[in-house]
């Protein structure tokens, strides 16, 4: 088989590359290098350089690597900007999605795809272990762009018999080696590592919420993790066609902000306490994944936990920042 990994030059993308790689896959990176780096792709895996906009392009590609299957991370990922830019997050994350369906089933070229979902589509989850029949509400237009993909994905499955998957990810953390880490500082741990290493206090927004401690709790799982979920999943498409998986991808274990905070004044040594800060629109209590039917039905299960997630994450964010690192 080969792969065709959109949004291969990204933080997660770039796990996937190598984690199939590893499983001894081919692949072939296809990015627009709007927020990917190129560097992260290695130096034997092709790099095309384009939108899943460009139909054109997308099929010549198809065509000159003669890809079987795809896995498809290309996509905007801000919520908060996609609340400002919701026409540009639906061009981009259904309209590109779209147009990559249309390029994948016209050429008959993949029998397999793998599309990136998050757990986003649930919004404000009242329950203590989603499920992935928990009902979906999301609440941004990322959130409800990631659904309608997820149909558009389902759909044409059932249309064309392309074997397909979508894996929710739930909070995503961590990195495989210094130079894949994520560079963004759109979540949590980045957060805090900015905050540390400009000598300022961890910010926890809220701590009124009604979880044990106060502070929203979230599933975190480590990005090599996730890749490997990627891997069983493209698997099980490959050896058993006919597949239409929906999956969570996380630990089923709750970790409160608090706590997160905590473990990453100790890892990096900074030990700076956190100031609470008034509620952040848009958060829910408590997204916690029920994990078992991704292990019943891949096999898969999450091997690392958050000390390694902050850990890995902090090398990266060293070599990036090395002034950050204590003495
Ligand atoms: O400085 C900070 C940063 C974050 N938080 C809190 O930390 C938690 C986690 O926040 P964040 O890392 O931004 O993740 P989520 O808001 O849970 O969303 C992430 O996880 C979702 C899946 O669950 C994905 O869909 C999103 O793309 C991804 O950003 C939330 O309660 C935040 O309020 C703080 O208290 N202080």
């Amino acid at each position: 088989m080969t792969w065709l990994i959109t949004g291969g030059a990204g933080y997660i993308g770039a796990h996937v590359v190598r984690a199939m790689t590893e499983a001894g896959e081919r692949t072939v990176v296809y990015d627009d290098l709007s927020t990917g780096i190129a560097e992260r792709v290695p130096a034997d895996v092709p790099l095309v350089r384009g939108s899943t906009l460009d139909r054109e392009r997308v099929a010549r590609t198809l065509a000159e690597h003669a890809v079987t299957g795809v896995v498809h991370l290309a996509a905007k990922k801000q919520i908060g900007e996609s609340v400002q830019r919701p026409l540009h997050y639906y061009r981009e994350n259904v309209e590109g999605l779209r147009v990559l369906l249309e390029a994948v089933t016209e050429t008959e070229a993949a029998s397999s795809f793998v599309f990136s979902s998050s757990a986003a589509v649930y919004g404000m989850p009242d329950v203590d272990l989603v499920t992935e029949e928990t009902p979906c509400a999301p609440l941004s237009p990322y959130g409800e762009t990631k659904l309608a993909g997820e149909w558009l994905v389902r759909a044409t499955g059932r249309a064309t018999g392309l074997s397909t998957a979508s894996l929710r990810y739930f909070n995503v953390a961590g990195a495989a080696a210094p130079e894949l880490a994520d560079v963004g500082v759109f979540n949590l741990v980045p957060m805090v590592f900015e905050r540390l290493t400009q000598n300022a206090s961890p910010r926890i927004f809220g701590d009124d919420y009604p979880t044990p401690d106060g502070t929203c709790v979230r599933d975190y799982i480590h990005v090599v993790d996730l890749a490997e979920a990627h891997v069983a999943a493209a698997h099980a498409l490959q050896t058993s066609p006919g597949h239409d998986l929906t999956l969570n991808i996380g630990r089923g274990e709750g970790v409160s902000v608090r706590e997160m905070v905590d473990r990453v004044n100790a890892v990096t040594g900074y030990d700076r306490p956190p100031t609470v800060s008034p509620r952040r629109p848009g958060d829910a209590a408590r997204v916690v994944a029920a994990a078992d039917r991704i292990t019943t039905r891949l096999g898969w299960k999450a091997r690392y936990d958050v000390q390694d997630m902050i850990t890995s994450a902090w090398e990266g964010w060293v070599r990036l920042h090395p002034e950050a690192a204590r003495a």
